[in-house]
C-alpha cells in the first residue's frame, strides 16, 4: 500500500471511530433516557423528548456512515489557509474531535469550507491546490483520485486523474439498484450552484432527462435543513413526488445525508385522513385538475346556502308555527354572505338573523295589543322568547336545512354524485361517481372545499381555553405553594434578612402562565410527523418533483401550504403527458407570485448514454424542432437495437430478450403497454401480476407513465407506436447502459427514421 493510501486509511480509521463513539454515547443517552422512570407528568415528559431526540440522532449517525469520508481539498497558499490549516477533509456530515477546542476533523459537504470541493477549476481554483474524490468501501479506502488545480505545483501523488472525472464516470456506469443514491462525491458546478441558492422566494429547475433534478432537488432539501436549521427543523420541508413508488425510489437519499426530519409525499396524501386508493381515468383527473373547478366549487358551495320557495312553516314546540318567508331568509343570507366568512363560519350570522326574526314574529303574535299601542310584553318576557326559539329543535332543523354544516369530504361527495348543471356535460360525465374511494385527483378538491367551508372551531377553541386556564390556576396553585413554604421557613426562623431576600422561589423565575404553557409542549412529534396531520400546515419550503405533472387544483393546494413562497419546482415540459395543458412556468406562477420567481436550467444528461440520447431526440424534435434535448455526458459504444416480431410472438419474444438484456449485476425494465401487462408477466421473472411495481427487483414491468423519474441499467420498450410522443421520450430515456426497441405494429415517428439509418 501506497504512503498516500495508508495515511487516508489512517485519517479515515480516525473518522470512523471518532464516528463510533458519537453512535455510542448517543446509544447510551436513549438508553439512559428510558430507564428514567421519572415521576410525575412533567419528569415524564421529558424523559419522552430525551428519548426522541436521542433516537433521532442515532438513526441520523447510522445513516451517513457509508462513505462517510469522500473528499479532500488542499489549499495552495498561506494566505488561503482557512484557520491556520493547509487541508479539509469533506464528508457527509461534520464531525469534530473529542479536544478540547472541538477541533473540526470532517468537513459537512454544506458548510462554506466545502465549497471550492465542487467549484473550484484549473481556471478558478479558488485557493486550492489539489482536490482529492476518496472511494470507500465500508471502511476501507479503496480509490484515491486527484486532480490538480494550481498548474503551477509540481508536486505529484501518483492518483492523478487527468480529466477529472473518473469518479463521476464510475456513479454513472454503476450498477443501479433499484433506489436512488445521493450524488454528494460529484455534485456539479451547474447543479452545486442550484442547491446552495438561497432559499426565499421560487426557484424552478428546468432540464431534460437524467440531468439531475431529482439528485438536486433532495440536495437542496439537505442543503437548507443544514444552511436554516432552526427554522426548518421548526416548520419542516415538504418534498412533492408524483406517486409513492417514486417516493419509494428516492427515499433513501436523504437518510444517507444525514437528514430524518423531512415529508416526502404525493398530492394525494396531503388531505390528512383521507386516503386516496381510488383511480380516475386520465380524461377524469384532466377535468378535476383544472383551474375552473375551484369557481365549480364555490358555486356549489353557494348553492347549499337556499332560501324557501315560499314561506317555510316551521312547528315550534312549545309556540306553535312560526313562519319564515323568502324575503327574510334572503336578507340573513345576504348578510351572512357578506361577512366574506367560510360557509360553515358564516353560518351563526345567518342562523342568529333567523332566529332574530322568528323571536320578532313571536313577540308580535304574543304582545300585540289589541288596541294598538305599544307591545304589552316586557324585556325578560322578550328575553325569554328569544331563548325558546334559539333552543329550539325545529328552528334548528330549519336553519339546518337552508344552510347546512358542511364537511368537505360531504361537499365533494355531493358535487362528484351530481355535476350536471356545474360543468359542461361531457364533462360532468366524465367525473360523476356515487361511490367508491377518494382518488389523487380528489385530494386538491377536498383541500378547496376545506377553504370554502371553513372550520368552525369554535367550541374546540373554547374547550382548549378551559383547557389552557385549568392549567393556569394549576400551575398557580404549584406556584402558591411554594410561596408558601418558604414564608413559612422564613417566619418560623424569624429572620427576614437581607439574604432571604435573594433567596429565589419559582414565583419569581416563572409565572403561572408560562408554566402552563410548558405543560402544554407535550407533542412529541417531529415538526414533518406534525406538517403530516395538519392540513394547514404552514412548510419552511416546499420542493416539487415533475412540478409540470401538477394539475392547477394542485398548485392552488401546494401554494396555501407556503405562505412564504418559499419553493423549488423541478420539471421537464418535455416529458409531460399532456404539454397542451400545461402552460408555461409564468402562467402557473404568475397568479401567486407574479413574475418574481427564478429560472434555471440543467443542459448535461448524466443518466443516458449518447447513443441511447440521440435516438430520444428524434423522437423529441418530432414533436418540436425546437426542443433542445440535454447533451450526455458519455457513451457505450452500443447502439440501441431495434427487434421487429409478429404480433403473436410478441410475449414469448419478450420473454427471450428480457433473458439477454438482464444484466448481471443491476437492472432491467420492461416499458409496456399496459393491455400487455398480464401476459408479459407470465414471462418475466419475479413480476406478480397486477401487483405494485417492486422496484428493486431484478426485472421490473412498468407502462410508460409509472417509468417517469426512474431509471435501470437496461431497457426494452415494447410497441413504443402505441405511446403518445412525450411518454415514448420519457420511456426511451431511462435507460443508463443499453436499450432494445421490440415493435409488431408501424414504429412512430422519429423512431422510424432512426431504424432506416
Ligand atoms: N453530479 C452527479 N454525480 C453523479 N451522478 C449524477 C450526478 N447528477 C446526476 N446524476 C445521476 O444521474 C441520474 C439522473 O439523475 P436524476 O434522476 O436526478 O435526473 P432527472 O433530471 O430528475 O431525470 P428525469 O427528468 O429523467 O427524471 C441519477 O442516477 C443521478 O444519480
Amino acid at each position: 500500500m501506497s504512503e498516500e493510501l495508508r495515511s487516508e486509511q489512517e485519517f479515515v480509521a480516525r473518522v470512523y471511530t471518532r464516528l463510533g463513539q458519537l453512535q455510542e454515547a448517543a446509544e447510551r443517552a436513549a438508553a439512559a433516557a428510558l430507564e428514567q422512570v421519572g415521576a410525575g407528568r412533567q419528569a415524564r415528559l421529558e424523559r419522552d423528548v430525551a428519548v426522541l431526540e436521542k433516537g433521532r440522532l442515532v438513526a441520523e449517525l447510522n445513516g451517513v456512515e457509508n462513505g462517510l469520508v469522500f473528499g479532500r481539498i488542499d489549499l495552495n497558499h498561506p494566505d488561503n489557509l482557512v484557520e491556520e490549516r493547509d487541508s479539509f477533509h469533506i464528508g457527509r456530515i461534520g464531525i469534530r474531535a473529542d479536544d478540547h477546542e472541538r477541533t473540526p476533523i470532517l468537513i459537512d459537504w454544506r458548510a462554506d469550507v466545502a465549497r471550492p470541493f465542487y467549484l473550484a477549476t484549473s481556471h478558478v481554483p479558488m485557493g486550492l491546490r489539489r482536490r482529492r474524490h476518496i472511494t470507500m468501501q465500508g471502511h476501507e479506502v479503496v480509490a484515491l483520485h486527484d486532480e490538480i488545480l494550481d498548474l503551477s505545483d509540481e508536486e505529484r501523488t501518483g492518483f492523478e486523474d487527468p480529466n477529472g472525472d473518473a469518479v463521476l464516470l464510475a456513479a454513472l456506469n454503476a450498477a443501479r439498484t433499484g433506489r436512488m443514491g445521493d450524488i454528494v462525491q460529484t455534485i456539479q458546478a451547474e447543479q452545486d450552484r442550484i442547491i446552495r441558492a438561497p432559499h426565499q422566494g421560487v426557484m424552478v429547475v428546468e432540464g431534460g432527462p437524467g440531468t439531475g433534478k431529482t439528485a438536486v432537488a433532495l440536495h437542496r432539501a439537505a442543503y437548507l435543513l443544514y444552511a436554516q436549521r432552526a427554522l426548518l427543523a421548526k416548520r419542516a420541508v415538504l418534498i412533492v413526488g408524483p406517486n409513492p413508488a417514486f417516493l419509494g425510489y428516492i427515499g433513501e437519499v436523504l437518510p444517507s445525508l444525514g437528514e430524518t426530519g423531512v415529508l416526502l409525499a404525493t398530492v394525494g396524501e396531503l388531505f390528512p385522513g383521507v386516503e386516496a386508493t381510488g383511480e380516475d381515468t386520465q380524461a377524469a383527473a384532466e377535468v378535476k385538475g383544472r383551474a375552473a373547478m375551484a369557481e365549480v366549487l364555490a358555486e356549489f358551495v353557494r348553492d347549499r346556502q337556499s332560501v324557501p320557495d315560499e314561506v317555510l312553516e316551521i312547528d315550534h314546540e312549545d309556540h306553535g308555527t312560526l313562519l319564515l318567508d323568502r324575503k327574510t331568509a334572503e336578507t340573513a343570507r345576504a348578510a351572512a354572505r357578506e361577512t366574506h366568512l367560510p360557509h360553515n363560519l358564516a353560518r351563526p350570522h345567518f342562523a342568529f338573523r333567523i332566529i332574530d326574526a322568528l323571536t320578532e314574529q313571536l313577540v308580535e303574535r304574543i304582545g300585540a295589543d289589541p288596541y294598538g299601542g305599544p307591545n304589552l310584553l316586557g324585556p325578560d318576557d322578550m328575553a325569554q322568547l328569544g331563548k325558546d326559539v334559539a333552543t329550539s329543535a325545529a328552528v334548528h332543523e330549519a336553519i339546518a336545512e337552508l344552510w347546512p354544516e358542511l364537511t368537505p369530504q360531504q361537499l365533494v361527495r355531493e358535487l362528484l354524485a351530481d355535476p350536471v348543471g356545474y360543468l359542461p356535460a361531457a364533462d360532468a360525465e366524465l367525473i360523476r361517481r356515487t361511490s367508491g374511494p377518494w382518488t389523487a385527483a380528489d385530494v386538491p378538491l377536498l383541500d378547496e372545499a376545506a377553504e370554502l367551508l371553513g372550520v368552525d372551531d369554535s367550541a374546540e377553541r373554547a374547550r382548549q381555553e378551559a383547557e389552557r386556564q385549568r392549567r393556569i390556576e394549576y400551575a398557580q396553585g404549584v406556584l402558591d405553594l411554594s410561596y408558601a413554604s418558604r414564608t413559612y421557613e422564613f417566619e418560623d426562623k424569624e429572620e427576614l434578612d437581607e439574604d432571604a431576600a435573594e433567596v429565589l422561589s419559582a414565583h419569581d423565575i416563572i409565572d403561572a402562565e408560562r408554566m402552563a404553557e410548558r405543560q402544554e409542549e407535550e407533542d412529541l412529534r417531529s415538526a414533518a410527523e406534525r406538517a403530516a396531520a395538519d392540513r394547514t400546515w404552514a412548510f419552511g419550503h416546499i420542493i416539487v418533483d415533475e412540478a409540470q405533472e401538477l394539475s392547477a387544483m394542485a398548485w392552488r393546494l401546494l401554494m396555501r401550504r407556503s405562505p412564504t413562497k418559499s419553493m423549488t419546482l423541478v420539471g421537464d415540459p418535455a416529458q409531460t403527458a399532456d404539454a397542451a395543458a400545461l402552460g408555461s412556468w409564468s402562467s402557473i406562477l404568475g397568479p401567486y407570485v407574479g413574475d418574481r420567481f427564478e429560472h434555471v436550467r440543467l443542459g448535461v444528461n448524466y443518466r443516458t448514454p449518447s447513443e441511447v440520447m440521440e435516438l430520444a431526440a428524434g423522437v423529441l424534435r418530432s414533436v418540436d424542432p425546437a426542443l433542445e434535448p440535454p447533451r450526455s455526458v458519455r457513451s457505450t459504444g452500443v447502439p440501441p437495437r431495434f427487434v421487429s416480431v409478429e404480433e403473436s410472438e410478441l410475449p414469448a419474444r419478450v420473454g427471450e430478450l428480457a433473458g439477454e438484456f438482464l444484466p448481471e449485476e443491476g437492472r432491467l425494465a420492461v416499458i409496456a403497454p399496459r393491455e400487455l401487462h398480464a401476459e408479459l408477466a407470465a414471462r418475466l421473472p419475479e413480476i406478480v401480476p397486477g401487483a405494485a411495481p417492486d422496484l428493486t427487483h431484478r426485472v421490473v414491468l412498468l407502462d410508460a407513465r409509472q417509468s417517469k423519474g426512474l431509471e435501470f441499467d437496461n431497457v426494452l420498450v415494447v410497441e413504443p407506436g402505441s405511446l403518445s410522443a412525450s411518454d415514448l421520450y420519457v420511456a426511451l430515456t431511462r435507460a443508463t447502459q443499453r436499450l432494445g426497441v421490440l415493435y409488431s405494429a408501424a414504429l412512430p415517428d422519429g423512431l422510424a427514421e432512426a431504424v432506416t439509418r
